[in-house]
């Protein structure tokens, strides 16, 4: 059977300002004592000397209680590899994780474990049993009662096709499944990896409506995706991985305060904004550096789009383009979507 996290088949179960990442080092969790998920430094490295890959690099994540937290990254950012950390299936090289506000390892594992549900890479479930035979595993491996099994298939609405064989389903209802084996321990941790993975619009619209009704009950979420759209409408707060670098974690607001709004520039020579135009020019404070002429320009039906410019270095522009003779008709910030701030923030990788 695929994993989820927990003993065995199932595991425990279960900052624009774009804001720099937050508190740093270990010291997260004693500021933020009610976080439900804090880690300091947490770094974790795949192989050894010429061979050694950093898949996740001194992360500090602060998951406040009963908030979905989206988790956000390109395929291969280090997102899986943190939530594996995150459920001590994977030992960190250094950094710490605290859950409830107690460190992890292998002494207190297991009853961290016994407060989190969690789904990783694949949905879990034999294809030869059914949804409630399935369940029934579970149910023995974690010592549930009958109501608590009940009630997770209910509200992952899986009730009417309990006794379907799981190969049957399709796969909305495989990911429902998982979600139901990672909620029937009444969780108050959720980790769930890409759980949308796989889904059409309206199987996403139901796995989004479920984790926000969880939260709402005091239920603290963490969801994966490297799909910013999947996510934007359930979590509350962000955390976006680079690399493995965590170079955004905060709410969506601050993350879209964080945006550098472009200029567009229109005029009849768009061909004069060439590399030494627009050398030396500075980025705004934000999250992009100063373009890279002219790569980073773009010339659309509405004018040249020229991101990140510092409001000095677009009076600069002005001064130039007049001093070239170039006709200025229009110059105007035009604002960036969520999707291009989450570009520059992962330096255009991946489909986010
Ligand atoms: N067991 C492992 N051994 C060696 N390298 C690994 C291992 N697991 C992951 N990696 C590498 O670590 C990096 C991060 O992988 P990870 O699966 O955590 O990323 P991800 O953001 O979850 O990506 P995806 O969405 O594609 O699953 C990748 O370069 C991956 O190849």
């Amino acid at each position: 059977m695929p994993t989820t996290a927990g003993a065995g088949m199932l595991q425990g179960m279960n900052t624009v300002t774009l804001t720099r990442p937050g508190p740093t080092g270990g010291d997260a969790a004693a500021r933020f004592p009610d976080a439900v998920v804090t880690t300091g430094a947490l770094t974790k490295i795949f192989g050894r000397g010429a061979a050694a890959r950093t898949a996740v690099d001194h992360l500090d994540l602060v998951i406040p209680r009963g908030v979905v937290y989206g988790f956000l990254g390109p395929n291969g950012s280090g997102k899986s590899t943190t939530m594996k950390l995150l459920l001590g299936l994977l030992t960190p090289t250094s950094g710490s994780v605290n859950l409830f506000g107690v460190p992890l390892d292998r002494r207190s594992r297991g009853g961290l474990m016994a407060r989190t549900g969690s789904m990783i890479e694949q949905p879990p479930g034999y294809g030869h049993l059914t949804g409630a035979e399935n369940m029934r595993l579970v149910q023995r491996m974690l010592g549930l009662s009958d109501a608590q099994v009940n009630r997770a298939l209910d509200l992952v609405r899986l009730t009417g096709h309990r006794d379907r064989l799981v190969k049957t389903y399709s796969m909305g209802m495989k990911q429902r499944l998982g979600i139901a084996m990672a909620l029937a321990r009444q969780p108050e941790l959720l980790i769930l990896d890409e759980p949308t993975n796989g889904l059409d619009p309206a199987g996403i619209e139901e796995v989004r409506n479920l984790l926000v009704s969880l939260a709402a009950e005091g239920v603290t979420v963490m969801v994966s995706s490297h799909l910013l759209d999947e996510i934007d409408r359930m979590a509350s707060m962000l955390g976006v991985l680079s690399a493995g670098r965590l170079v955004f974690q905060g709410t969506r607001a601050e993350l879209m305060r964080r945006s550098v709004p472009d200029l567009l520039l229109v005029t009849p020579r768009p061909q004069a904004l060439t590399p030494t135009m627009l050398a030396g020019l500075d980025g705004a404070a934000g999250n992009r550096p100063a373009p890279e002429p002219p790569a980073t320009t773009v010339v659309t039906d509405a004018g040249v789009r020229i991101p990140g410019l510092s409001p000095g270095a677009a009076a600069e522009l002005v001064r130039r383009l007049v001093a070239a003779d170039v006709p200025v008709y229009e110059l105007r910030r035009e604002p960036q979507s969520l999707e291009d701030v989450f570009m520059d923030l992962t330096g255009g990788a991946g489909a986010l």
